[in-house]
């Protein structure tokens, strides 16, 4: 039972109608990158609001060892789950500098510091840009910033939301690459959601299939390494919505 985070029958219900979620199970090995993969609505962005903590759910979620379904999203940020929204939730009125430092907000000041140094050097496109306010970013800027900002925070698991998410494909595969940089310079776990499988593929161990809330398959990354597997992979599991 080594897995950084282990998931269990995890269920979201945000009304009386049919839940969102329904009996998920997937674990996260140390330094794993896990991707949820399915149609919009299929309850991909649910896993992860309950995974951080921002909606309520049953099930188990166990991370280093500690059940934390009960426990606030604060505390889970400080143990070391960073959420990363789709539509990268920035604070455009703040500046760049001040966007990552509300990313540290739970960190002492010198190991913010040194963070953010880290993240800037990752990401020399919002370096040069520091003072500048974030909605006056490009989209993959912004892209950057939002990933970068949850980076500050030294994630043990950062929860990724559709980063390619209304990117010029140039800027996804600027934004992915930075991704395969930490992957390669860190044992930080990553739980991706995404639509785009190509460059899902590109970075992923292990690729989870959702259809109606339910895993519906799975595939490790090596399985999709092959053409033939991975259009009957698309074929059986997403269908139009990865076209
Ligand atoms: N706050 C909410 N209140 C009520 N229903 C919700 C809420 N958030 C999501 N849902 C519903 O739960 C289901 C799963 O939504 P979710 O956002 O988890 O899917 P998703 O796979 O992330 O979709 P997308 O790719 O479009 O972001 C959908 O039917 C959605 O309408």
């Amino acid at each position: 039972m080594n897995d950084l985070l282990s998931v269990e029958n995890l269920s979201v219900a945000y009304g009386a109608g049919a839940p969102a979620v329904s009996s998920v199970s997937f674990t996260v090995g140390h330094g794993a990158v896990v991707a949820l993969l399915g149609a919009n609505g299929a309850g991909k962005s649910s896993i992860m609001k309950a995974v951080s903590g921002l909606t309520p759910a049953t099930g188990k979620i166990r991370f280093m060892g500690e059940e934390l379904l009960s426990s606030p999203a604060r505390r889970r940020v400080a143990k070391g789950i960073v959420y990363v929204p789709e539509g990268r939730e920035i604070v455009g009125d703040l500046t760049v500098r001040e966007n990552l430092v509300l990313g540290g907000y739970q960190k002492p000041a010198a190991e913010r510091k040194e963070r953010m140094e880290m993240v800037l050097d990752l990401f020399p496109e919002i370096a040069e840009k520091v003072d500048r306010q974030a909605w006056r970013l490009s989209g993959g800027e912004q892209q950057m910033l939002a990933i970068g900002r949850g980076l500050v925070a030294n994630p043990k698991l950062l929860l990724l939301d559709e980063p390619s998410l209304g990117l010029a494909p140039l800027l996804v595969r600027r934004v992915f690459d930075r991704l395969a940089t930490i992957r390669e310079e860190s044992d930080l776990a990553i739980v991706l959601v995404e639509q785009n499988l190509a460059v899902t593929m590109r970075l992923c161990d292990d690729l989870h299939f959702l259809r109606g809330g339910r895993i519906v398959g799975h595939r490790g990354a090596e399985e999709l390494k092959d053409e033939t597997a991975r259009q009957e992979a698309i074929n059986a599991y997403l269908g139009a919505a990865a076209a």
